[in-house]
């Protein structure tokens, strides 16, 4: 079967305007520019399957945003093969992107000034949706997103969540099969957040919706994907399901520190401090004056625990959480 989205050493090279310094280097520029190649994105492959929910990660710059538009057609790859619904996405084929929907979190497709409605009441005509179709999903959509009172409004009016929410409205009425969704849930509350990854959990089950999903707010991830792939410096570092991720993660726990004796309390946690800075593979999670915490590889447990003296203080052993070990995962690598 093919698979739903295939990219074969995919690569995007950006070129930026040579650094110019002083007057003399700065005019012979803007006669003659020179400019010098970046790689943002090197080699990539891998394969997702129908029906899939992928939880795209990476940190800032790796090359999120521009693997996201080469997926769905609004930027080429500079080498590579790159098959999406079994499309080339830059040729964006009519057929191809009545097929998906886009959702970047920071940006808008909802006219500006006019109500909300008249949007979606054009996007009904460009993609061809028929009355019944029509009625039915936006009632659904406005129903879960708690969206009924915002519709006759003016898009400049709304609020960051209403907005994204009708964005996410406008890209799920024609019934895509597979949504790209780039940072949907950025500067939204916990309310808003939370009825967007159940609508799209609910699409999933109920009409196999394929998600595509880039958020550095690893919740929305770990509620809406089952497969994980985190890239860093244009580079695919991981790719497999969140079980296996999280599977990686349990080599790992957290050390919670804090002294017995309040009066001693900061001075106590300086020694501890100054000892446990002697293992190399040992990350701080908190570093606070009177408690401070640590990302430990279980097997280096035995011998902090050596160390320091019983009585004085208290460790409390306890799972890492998903985004602290993806934070310590993007920290060792930084390191590299
Ligand atoms: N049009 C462009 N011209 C030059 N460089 C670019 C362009 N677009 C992106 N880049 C660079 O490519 C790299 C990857 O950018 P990209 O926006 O894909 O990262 P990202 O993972 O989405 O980051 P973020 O999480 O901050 O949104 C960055 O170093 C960025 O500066």
């Amino acid at each position: 079967m093919e698979a739903l989205i295939d990219l074969q050493s995919v690569c995007k090279d950006y070129y930026l305007a040579g650094e110019t310094e002083g007057i003399a280097q700065w005019c012979k520029q803007l006669i003659k520019p020179t400019y010098v190649p970046f790689q943002a994105l090197s080699s990539i492959d891998f394969r997702v399957k129908a029906g899939a929910a992928v939880g795209f990660i990476g940190p800032n710059g790796a090359g999120k945003s521009s693997l996201i538009k080469i997926l769905c057609g609004i930027q080429k790859p500079s080498s590579g093969t790159v098959r999406v619904l079994g499309f080339d996405p830059s040729r964006r084929e009519r057929a191809f992107l009545k097929q998906i929907g886009v959702v970047f979190g920071h940006k808008t497709s909802l006219w500006w000034d006019l109500p909300v409605k008249i949007s979606l009441n054009t996007y009904k005509e460009i993609y061809n949706i028929n009355d019944d179709d029509y009625r039915t999903r936006l009632v659904e959509l406005t129903e879960a997103l708690n969206l009924s009172k915002v519709l006759h409004k003016p898009v400049r009016n709304l609020s960051l969540g209403e907005r994204v929410k009708c964005e996410l409205t406008l890209n799920l009425l024609h019934a895509p099969k597979l949504i790209f969704l780039d940072e949907p849930t950025v500067g939204l509350d916990v309310t808003s957040k939370y009825e967007i990854r159940r609508y799209l959990n609910y699409k999933r089950k109920e009409d196999n919706l394929s998600v595509f999903l880039t958020s550095h707010d690893l919740g929305d991830i770990e509620s809406c994907c089952d497969d994980a792939i985190i890239i860093d410096k244009g580079k695919i570092r991981f790719d497999g399901s969140m079980r296996e991720l999280s599977a990686n993660f349990k080599a790992n726990i957290k050390l919670t520190v804090s002294t017995q004796d309040p009066a001693w309390s900061e001075r106590g946690l300086l020694e501890f401090k100054e000892i446990i800075g002697r293992f190399s593979n040992i990350s701080v999670l908190n570093d606070g004056a009177h408690q401070a915490t640590y990302l430990v590889p279980k097997a280096s447990l035995s011998s902090i625990f050596e160390m320091f003296r019983e009585g004085v203080y208290d460790l409390e052993v306890s799972p890492v959480d998903f985004e602290n070990n993806v934070v310590n995962l993007f920290k060792t690598w930084s390191g590299e």
